[in-house]
């Protein structure tokens, strides 16, 4: 196993900041890098060479050699003049959370078009220190050549070819990265075709979205278990950051006609890196087109809160942020009494996916909001009024259907506005005082 120097920088005494390296110490681990050491440092500002201060760097220094680390990890965002500045004083790789996450991210994927749009996000990244490191070797070139580098007095030539290489490098990389988002773009139509092949089966879909190792594929597994008895169609679940990468869809069946569609994707985390949102927007267009965003959130997490804004500003990237939403406070057997679950407040459910407690509570939930305004109906409808058979057919869930002497016989779940357009023909409807309650309640 590697072994890494983590750093963090507290500016303004940041409240999460022990979170945020404990998170970092998490990330490392889903690299299979054990932290060796942590530095911190409170500053008010950040050094604009080396992000930490100079005196700082030493003892990064010191530390990687007294206990033989493989590579620094920075937890903070770092400009790739101020990587190259510390790669040169400390020796050893120096990482920061981007290209940390970045890392497990290509190590991973594993579909198809996860590994595309990992891989465009990886050339993204290099992109800027590429250019970063043909700055360094021009001033190398013209300085008074005191560096290692190879062939020493080369000068002018040199710098030249150097200069030369890392443009056709830049050159590569940057058609590569076109070439990629162009098969993307064409995943993404084929994608964008089965979307729509799914919306005119009028199922309805649900997308499981929030933080990483909430709990999201325990989720989706323990749905199809009791739904679907499917043990072959499950989805990974591992106590790991980033255990699911691609997207999963899955129709729920819970035997009362009304279907459902339901999808597990990639996690969210704080500091997410832009590129990987942009490159992975395709995969989690699933969750921006949904009618129903499950956000599930680890409740045994002291830092459940900033993890569920985290989740809403990273929905809002995505502008799925007014797509209506159930708050799913998962592995609340970790934190309350069983006696108390599950407990619905509103939009809130707390519940436990692993332990399978309050499974069905959220089904109703989840049905409710999709189907609310739907009304059980029976309608017998002359034969002369064809359009509307077809009508209720095409918009409604059809529970039977007879013909019958005077007309068919037809008795559907149906949303409120067909329920009144149909009125006329109504045998009976489930307009009772308790549902309408129900629904105002919504
Ligand atoms: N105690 C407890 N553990 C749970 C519960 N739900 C999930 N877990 C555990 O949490 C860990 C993460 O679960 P996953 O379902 O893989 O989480 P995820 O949200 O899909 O994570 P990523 O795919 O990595 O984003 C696993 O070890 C699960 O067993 C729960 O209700 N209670
Ligand atoms: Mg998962």
């Amino acid at each position: 196993m590697q072994k890494a120097i983590l750093v963090g920088v507290n500016l303004n005494e940041n409240l999460d900041f022990d979170h945020s390296m404990e998170e970092l110490e998490n990330l490392a681990e889903a690299c299979e890098i054990e932290a060796a050491a942590q530095v911190v440092q409170n500053l008010p500002m950040v050094n604009n060479a080396f992000y930490i201060g100079t005196g700082k760097v030493e003892e990064v220094k010191n530390l990687v050699s007294m206990l033989d680390a493989d590579c620094v990890i920075f937890d903070n965002s770092l400009t790739p003049s101020q990587q190259r500045n510390l790669q040169n004083q400390l020796e050893v790789p120096v990482w920061d959370r981007t290209n940390l996450i970045l890392e497990i991210f290509d190590r991973r994927a594993r579909t198809k078009e996860a590994r595309l749009q990992v891989e465009s996000a990886n050339l993204q990244y290099l992109l800027p220190r590429l250019v970063g490191m043909r700055d360094a070797l021009s001033r190398q070139g013209g300085g008074a050549g005191a560096g290692g580098g190879a062939g020493a007095g080369g000068g002018l030539s040199n710098k030249g070819a150097g200069e030369k290489k890392l443009e056709l490098d830049r050159r590569r990389i940057e058609k590569r990265i076109s070439e990629l988002n162009r098969e993307l773009k064409v995943m993404e139509k084929d994608r964008e075709t089965q979307r729509k092949r799914r919306k005119e089966s009028e199922l309805p879909s649900v997308a499981l979205v929030g933080y990483t190792n909430a709990g999201k594929s325990t989720l989706m597994n323990k749905m199809l278990d009791i739904w679907m008895g499917d043990t072959e169609k499950k989805v990974l679940e591992k106590d790991m950051l980033f255990a699911t990468l691609d997207t999963t869809v899955r129709r729920i069946s819970p035997g009362d006609n009304r279907d459902f569609l339901l999808s597990d994707t990639v996690g969210f985390i704080s500091q997410l890196p832009h590129t990987l949102v942009k490159a992975f927007r395709s995969t989690l267009e699933e969750a921006c087109t949904a009618d129903l965003l499950l956000q599930v959130v680890d409740f045994s997490d002291p830092h459940h809160r900033e993890q569920m804004e985290v989740t809403r500003e990273t929905l809002k990237e995505l502008q799925a942020g007014q797509i209506p939403c159930l708050y799913v406070m998962n592995k609340a057997d970790l934190v309350m009494e069983e006696s108390e679950l599950p407990k619905v407040l509103g939009d809130r459910i707390y519940l436990s996916a692993k332990q399978g407690i309050g499974l069905a509570e959220l089904l109703e939930l989840i049905q409710k909001k999709l189907f609310g305004d739907y009304r059980e109906c029976t309608f017998l409808i002359p034969y002369t009024d064809g359009a509307a058979v077809s009508r209720l057919q095409e918009q409604a869930l059809v529970r039977s259907i007879s013909y019958e002497a005077d007309g068919v016989l037809i008795s559907v779940s149906c949303k409120e506005s067909d329920a009144g357009r149909y009125a006329a023909y109504a045998v009976s409807t489930s307009d009772d005082a308790e549902t309408a309650s129900e629904r105002k309640g919504m």
